[in-house]
């Protein structure tokens, strides 16, 4: 078989779905390639599955809440095997409404992986070809992996969706998101975590925010060892030892968790033959626009050196088809403010520049703004953690360019002001507005 179309996509993950979708919406002619389940790492390996064990790390916290509150709380067991039936079947219905959509929508969708073989035509392993004016990689990213001995003993973040119970003792390796966000919630869930972190926590998160969410991990009884490198796994699952140097070990694992981040799926797929230019981590370099170096052929998502985030994704797939297919040539999407949370015990957010940030761009025009306070619900529940806001701004007129947020509730209060950042906001904009009482969100307000 070999068909022309207007638009063809190599993956159907949020970058790829966004593309093929606002492109047929505009009346361009579809091909949609994924070997995989539709939804990609977000819907099926991401973001949906870890915010559903989130909300159920969360109810066993809020179980030990409700006792310090006064409940007569009986023991309380997560029955896994349940609580996966329930959240795979919710991503299995996520799954069949995309297909619903794809169908109704017109779009070619083949259950292939697809490599390219000019800038307008794609091959799979069977021997179908197809081309397209317009070719868009879409192929996202998976976990890293490092060449040391025994690495097989643990698993990537791919692999604890599929745990049937909570290990006993668990040790994640890495400091980014996956890290910290299953360490908070196999916490929650019952597990003894050791997090192996080799450098800095969070990078790119504001320090003073990620030292006070460490120190609150800490006290949960999370023991973060900093400076840590695993050279090696040795054992069996059940009963893993990590060494960390020539003579220093961790043992008593159960399970590992390798949290090192992710890479690029730009090899193998023809980019190298035709030219597409990649940065030295295998990214797929685009410009604003998401062209490559290859007329003809755009990249979105995790492929690309972008933020790696669902609504990056979402965002470019949606500019670059309104481009490709309405002729809208300056369409591309807004980057400058990106907001973003981890979804740790307590979630953890940012919007705009950190402070250290702020200081390097604007120098000693940056003032900075913080507060802690202690919620109300931890307050009655005789509990001390705090939660932390912190404003960044520039110059006399005191522009907001920066929002962070430590504390129960900053999942959700983030959004609002991130918009209100990206529009521009000025401190007497937060002093002028009023307040919903009481609230976490008010304390953005209320700062000095
Ligand atoms: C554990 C975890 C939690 C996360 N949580 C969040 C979160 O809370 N919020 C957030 O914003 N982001 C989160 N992310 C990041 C988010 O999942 C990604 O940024 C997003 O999925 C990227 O979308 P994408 O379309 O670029 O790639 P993907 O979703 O990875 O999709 C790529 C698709 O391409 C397919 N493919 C690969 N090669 C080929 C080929 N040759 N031909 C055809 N198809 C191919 C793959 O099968 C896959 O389906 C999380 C990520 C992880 C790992
Ligand atoms: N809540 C969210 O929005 C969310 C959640 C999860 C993931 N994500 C996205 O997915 C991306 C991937 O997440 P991630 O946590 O895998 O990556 P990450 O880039 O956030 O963190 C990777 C971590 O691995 C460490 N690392 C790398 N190589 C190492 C090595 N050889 N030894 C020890 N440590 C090493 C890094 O220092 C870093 O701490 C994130 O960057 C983020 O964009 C978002």
């Amino acid at each position: 078989m070999s068909e022309r179309f207007d638009v063809i996509v190599l993956g159907a993950g949020s970058g790829g779905l966004s593309v093929a979708q606002h492109a047929a919406r505009l009346g361009a002619r579809v091909a949609l390639f994924d070997p995989d389940a539709l939804g990609g790492t977000c819907v099926n390996r991401g973001c949906v599955p870890k915010k559903a064990m989130w909300y159920a790390a969360q109810i066993a916290d809020l179980h030990r809440l409700a006792a310090d509150i006064g409940f007569e709380t009986a023991p309380m067991r997560l029955d896994w095997t349940r609580f996966r039936q329930r959240r795979d079947s919710y991503i299995a219905g996520i799954r069949q409404r995309y297909a619903t959509r794809l169908d109704t929508a017109g779009i070619e969708v083949i259950g292939e992986a697809a490599c390219l073989v000019s800038a307008d035509t794609v091959a799979t392993a069977t021997g179908m070809r197809a081309s397209a004016r317009h070719l868009v990689i879409a192929s996202g990213a998976r976990p890293r992996r490092l060449d040391i001995p025994g690495f097989e003993l643990g698993m990537l973040s791919d692999d604890i969706f599929k745990l049937e119970a909570a290990p006993r003792h668990l040790a994640i390796v890495g400091g980014g998101y996956v890290a910290v966000e299953f360490a908070c919630l196999m916490h929650a869930l019952g597990c003894e975590v050791d997090l192996l972190v080799r450098g800095h926590l969070l990078a790119g998160f504001d320090s003073e925010v990620v030292d006070e969410l460490a120190a609150q991990m800490q006290a949960r009884g999370i023991r973060l060892l900093g400076e840590t490198q695993v050279r090696a796994a040795r054992g069996k699952p059940g009963t893993i030892t990590l060494e960390t140097g020539a003579d220093t070990q961790l043992d008593g694992y159960d399970a590992v968790l390798w949290a090192l981040g992710r890479v690029p799926n730009s090899d193998r797929i023809g980019l190298e033959e035709i030219g597409v230019a990649r940065d030295e981590n295998g990214h797929v370099l685009v410009d604003a626009w998401q062209n490559t170096s290859v007329p003809g052929v755009y990249a979105v998502g995790d492929v690309t050196d972008r933020r790696a985030l669902t609504p990056v994704a979402v965002a470019a797939g949606r500019a670059l088809a309104e481009r490709l297919v309405s002729g809208h040539a300056d369409a591309k999407f807004d980057d400058s403010v990106i907001p973003s949370v981890v979804f740790a015990e307590p979630p953890l957010g940012m919007a705009g520049l950190t402070e250290q940030q702020a200081h390097a761009r604007y120098g000693a025009a940056v003032s900075v703004h913080s507060g802690r306070y202690t919620p109300l619900l931890s307050m009655v529940a005789g509990r001390s953690e705090r939660s932390l806001v912190k404003i960044v701004c520039v110059g006399d007129e005191r522009k907001v360019v920066g929002i962070h947020v430590l504390g129960p509730g900053s999942d959700e209060l983030l959004q609002g002001f991130a918009v209100a950042l990206q529009k521009g906001l000025y401190w007497r904009d937060l002093k002028a507005a009023i307040a919903i009482h009481p609230t976490a969100s008010e304390e953005l307000l209320l700062l000095h």
